[in-house]
Order: C-alpha cells, then structure tokens, then sequence
C-alpha cells in the first residue's frame, strides 16, 4: 500500500483529491472542520517536502454551479487552519486552473471550485478526470469520505498516474482502524449497532459477524428483534418485513459463537417528543401508546459490563433518539463506557453519520481511539466492499 512517505514531493505539484464536503451554517461559515483539520497532516508533510498542493473537492449535492455550493466560502477556515494562504480557480478545469496550477512554486497552494459543477464528476467521465490529471504530478487520495464513490476525481484519475498515486495520511490512518478492528482486532471483539432501521445495517451484521465475539444490538433496530422474538413493542418503531431476517441473525450469531445482547429494558415515551411522559419498561412489554426511545438503566449496565471486558470496540449508530435531552442518556452512557475501556487499553472506533455526530455533541471524540470521518464510505467498509477510491490506488 503506497502512502505520502513512499515520495518525496520536492518540486513536484501534488493533485490531492480531499472531502471539504463540510457542514456550512446559513452565513457560509464552517460548522464542523474536522475534516480539513485531517487532511492537514498530508497537506503539510507535501509543503514541507518542498511540493505545492493542488486541492480538489465536492461541496454538497448541486445540480449545476449554485454559489451556494462554491468552495470559495471555506477558503478562510482553510488557511486559518493551514496557516498558509490558499489561491482559488473557480473553475476545477479549463484554463484558468491549468494557468494557475502551473505557476504554482514550491510552498503554496491552490483549492480547486467544486467538483460537482460538472456533472461529469460524478459520472466519472475519463476525459474530465483526464483534464484533472493534468494539473498535477502525483496523485494523492486522502478523501475516505468520498471513497466509496466510483467519481472521476476519486477514482477514474487515478489511471492517469500508473507510478505516481498514493493514499494521503487520513485515508492511511481510516483504513489502517477499519483493519484494528475487523481484521487483527485483540480479543474480545465487540461491535455496537444502533441506529433507526435494520435495513440500513443487515449487509454491516451479516459481514461483522464473523469478525466479533459480541455484539449488542440498541436503537430503533431493537424492537423489530424483540417484536421476532415474541415480545410486544407498543408503538415503538418496528420493520415488521424485517422480522425474519432478524431471528435469521440471532440464529446465525449462535452458530457463529457470537454473542448477542439486546435491550432488556427500555425508556418509553408516550409520545415522540422531548417532553413526552416517561417510564422504565422491560423491552418485551412495551403498552400500547408507548413506544422505546432510549436503552433502560438494567441494559445500560449489562452493555457497560460487556465494553469494559471488550478489546477491540466498534461502534455504529446511536443507542436511543439523542438528538432529543429526554433520550439521549443510554448514548451518552455508552460513550462513557466506551471512554473507560479505551482509557484501560481498549481499541475503540466510531463510525457513522450519526453516531459521530453524537460522539462529537457529547464530547467524547478525544476519549476515543478513533473517529472516522466517512459516513456511507465507513458503513460500506463495514459491509465488507472493496471502496473504489482505495481500489483504484492499489491497482
Ligand atoms: N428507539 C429509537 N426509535 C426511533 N429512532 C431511533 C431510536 N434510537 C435511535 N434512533 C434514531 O436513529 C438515528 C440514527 O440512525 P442511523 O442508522 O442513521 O445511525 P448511524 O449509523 O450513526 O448513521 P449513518 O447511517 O449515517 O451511518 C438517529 O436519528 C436516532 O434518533
Ligand atoms: O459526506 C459524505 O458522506 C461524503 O462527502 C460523500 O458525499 P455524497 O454522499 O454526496 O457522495
């Protein structure tokens, strides 16, 4: 696997495809940078070689150029956070940043405008990836974010540098965790699936289960298992199509030697509101007008008893409705479960769109090995599929 050390950038531009998709507020201001703060490492191991950078991402989904996707909003977070100046081409082809790209001199570097103006971005048309290809002499994935997109910045440019294309230190260290932990994971291995449905999570079961000795099972998934197993959920939120698969899964887990703890308690809610009326009830005796938002206590110390025993951690998907106060304690109780078991040695990585954002709202991101900063590009992982971006690297 070739990565950034394997080149010396001295003098030579480096075409660094990046995931500045970033989350804006309504005075196009960045809300969360952490995903150019990652990408700095990269960045500045290419300047300090003597290299210049030229940055390529998408911003969003536009249909054409919208201004309000331009990159050119988050051009003052990215020198405040490079403490370099950062020159713009508002187109990401043509003239304008081929002039600008080769005039480039060792130290600097140039943001390219998103890559989505252009629909063949996403088509991942070759002549677009090729006209890419030429403002730069090395290729650098370091976007994990975007890996799991068959684009042409992602993955169709890369045939245009046969010896010259590596992965960035992000992309390095994202792969590297997935690694830790479905591959040379220390045992016990533990995984947390949360999160609403069990249609978005089967294909990540399916495939972890052979990877894990535990696995607890939280969120809006619980009640289609419990309702399976003969259990009644009130109103809770259920995918009553999914039942069968779900007992499939508790029986395969057995076979497996996998161990699987779901909820044995819950917080029902009267309604799905933050000021709803509340009470602890066992998961498989949820009344009618109730329905499970959040893990009980009784669950949250099995779950805590399982963490602090477990090496290897991954967790996905958030235990209860957090974005609402009134739920989101089994969450937080996980990440300070979690935190403890890393602080005693544990491997612990988070991934998923909403789980990261939790892990971040409730200030665990620091008490944690690793948080990724792929959402769909995680899941995939987990899946077991083969990401194009990291395919087209290692070809
Ligand atoms: N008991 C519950 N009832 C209803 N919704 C729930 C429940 N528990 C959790 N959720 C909801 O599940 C959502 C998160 O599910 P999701 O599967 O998207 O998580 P994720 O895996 O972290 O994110 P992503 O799918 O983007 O990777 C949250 O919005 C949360 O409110
Ligand atoms: O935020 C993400 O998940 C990535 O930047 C990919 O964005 P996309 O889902 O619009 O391709």
């Amino acid at each position: 696997m070739k990565t950034l050390n394997d080149f010396n950038f001295k003098d030579k531009k480096a075409l660094i495809r990046v995931d500045f998709n970033v989350p804006l507020n309504d005075n196009f201001e960045v809300t969360d940078a952490t995903r150019i703060i990652s990408a700095k490492p990269t960045i500045i191991k290419i300047l300090e070689d003597g290299g210049s950078c030229v940055l390529m991402s998408h911003l969003g989904r536009p249909k054409g150029v919208q201004d309000e996707f331009s990159l050119k909003h988050i051009i003052p977070k990215i020198e405040d956070i490079l403490g370099v100046e950062v020159k713009f081409a508002s187109n990401c082809v043509g003239e304008e940043a081929e002039t600008k790209a080769a005039a480039l001199k060792p130290g600097e570097i140039l943001l390219l405008e998103n890559l989505r103006f252009h629909e063949e971005e996403t088509k991942g048309d070759e002549a677009f990836a090729q006209q890419l290809s030429n403002l730069g002499d090395i290729y650098v994935n370091d976007a994990f974010g975007t890996a799991h997109r068959a684009h042409a910045s992602t993955t169709i440019v890369a045939q245009f540098f046969p010896n010259a294309k590596c992965f960035g230190y992000l992309l390095a260290k994202e792969i590297e965790s997935i690694k830790k932990v479905l591959e040379d994971g220390q045992k016990p291995v533990l995984a947390v699936l949360g999160g609403a449905k069990v249609s978005s999570k089967i294909t990540v079961i399916e495939n972890i289960l052979d990877k894990v000795d535990h696995l607890i099972i939280g969120g809006g998934m619980t009640f289609t298992f419990i309702k399976a197993l003969g259990g009644t959920i009130g109103d809770s939120i259920c995918e009553d199509d999914k039942m069968e698969l779900a007992l499939d899964i508790l029986k395969q887990a057995e076979a497996k030697g996998v161990k699987v703890h779901l909820p044995v308690d819950v917080i029902a809610a009267d309604s799905f509101s933050n000021d709803a009326n509340t009470k602890v009830c066992d998961v498989r005796q949820i009344p009618e007008g109730w329905q499970g938002l959040d893990a009980g206590p009784e669950s949250l110390q099995i779950f805590d008893k399982v963490v602090n025993e477990s090496k290897t951690i991954l967790w996905n998907g958030p235990l209860g409705v957090f974005e609402m106060e009134s739920f989101a304690k089994g969450t937080i109780a996980l990440g300070d479960s979690i935190a403890k078991s890393t602080k005693n040695g544990a491997f612990s990585l988070v991934g998923g769109g909403d789980s990261v954002a939790a892990v971040k709202q409730f200030g665990f991101e620091d008490k944690v090995s690793y948080v990724s900063t792929g959402g769909g590009a995680m899941l995939e992982s987990l899946e077991g599929k083969t990401l194009p971006g990291i395919a087209a690297i290692l070809d």
